[in-house]
């Protein structure tokens, strides 16, 4: 069924505007741990962010994202999969309209609450993010599961900010932040070549997604759902899901480290 906005129906309409939806390493994915891969020749994850590389905190209709300098080397990620050094642009999350369902990857079929996305760019081979983002190794995303359980005082600093944007596109200066404060014990990890998960879905991402999740209680969650899709001057309407479900693997390999 041909739609006049077909981006705005969601997941489902986006392959009339963008094919590579269908393409060969698409993302998310379910990540079937019994067939993952055990690499020794993945490293350690290096993940060196500098606080005052925090610049502003955003809603931009899709997500709520923590936006970060990436005019200079001062947050980046090394190690795990990566060869060379990719610079932090951007953190942003997903979520679902209840608590059951949020995240975009899975486990063995399994959704946790949310995902957090740690997004970075290849600053050493490209010039810039965009042109990174056309390129097969041009983006780092790193992954957290946001599990329902205790609320989280590190995300505390994120969801207390919310009511300020709520319309798309509002935004608030959010500085002194290291996004490290919300990863995991943890940095044990699985890998695999894939995709952006919203349009336009290019295929330049090397996912590294952490098997241990961070918390987050419901009132938080609330929090994100509360947000708004539209702008100031639409009929309000609550940004309650923005995660794509699982796509094929076609053939895909996971590693684990
Ligand atoms: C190239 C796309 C980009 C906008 N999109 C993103 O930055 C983005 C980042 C991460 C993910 S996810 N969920 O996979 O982690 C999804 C989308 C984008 C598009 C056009 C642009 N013009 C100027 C800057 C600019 C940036
Ligand atoms: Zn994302």
């Amino acid at each position: 069924m041909k739609l006049l906005f077909p981006c705005l129906a969601g997941p489902a309409h986006w392959k009339e505007v963008f094919p590579v939806a269908n393409g060969d390493r698409q993302s998310p994915i379910d990540i079937k741990t019994e067939e993952t891969k055990y690499d020794p020749s993945l490293r350690p994850l290096n993940p060196n962010y500098d606080p005052a590389s925090a610049k502003i905190i955003l809603n931009n209709g899709h997500s709520t994202s923590v936006e970060f300098d990436d005019t200079v080397n001062k947050s980046v990620l090394t190690g795990g999969p990566l060869s060379g050094t990719y610079r932090l642009r951007q953190i942003h999350f997903h979520w679902g309209s209840n608590d059951e369902a949020g995240s975009e990857h899975a486990v063995d079929g399994m959704k946790y609450a949310a995902e957090l996305h740690v997004v970075h760019w290849n600053a050493e081979k490209y010039s810039s993010f965009v042109e990174a983002a056309r390129q097969s190794d041009g983006l780092a995303v790193m992954a957290v599961f946001l599990k329902i359980g205790e609320c989280n005082p590190q995300l505390k600093k994120i969801t207390d900010r919310l009511d300020t944007i709520r319309i798309k596109g509002k935004r608030a200066l959010f500085t002194n932040f290291d996004p490290s404060c919300l990863l995991p014990k943890s940095l044990d990890y699985w890998t695999y070549f894939g995709s952006l998960t919203v349009p336009p879905l290019l295929e330049s991402v090397i996912w590294i997604v952490l098997r241990e999740p961070i918390s987050v209680c419901s009132e938080q969650l609330a929090k994100f759902r509360s947000l708004l899709s539209t702008a100031e001057d639409e009929v309000a309407c609550c940004l309650l899901r923005n995660y794509r479900p699982p796509q094929p693997l076609k053939g895909r390999e996971v590693r684990r480290n």
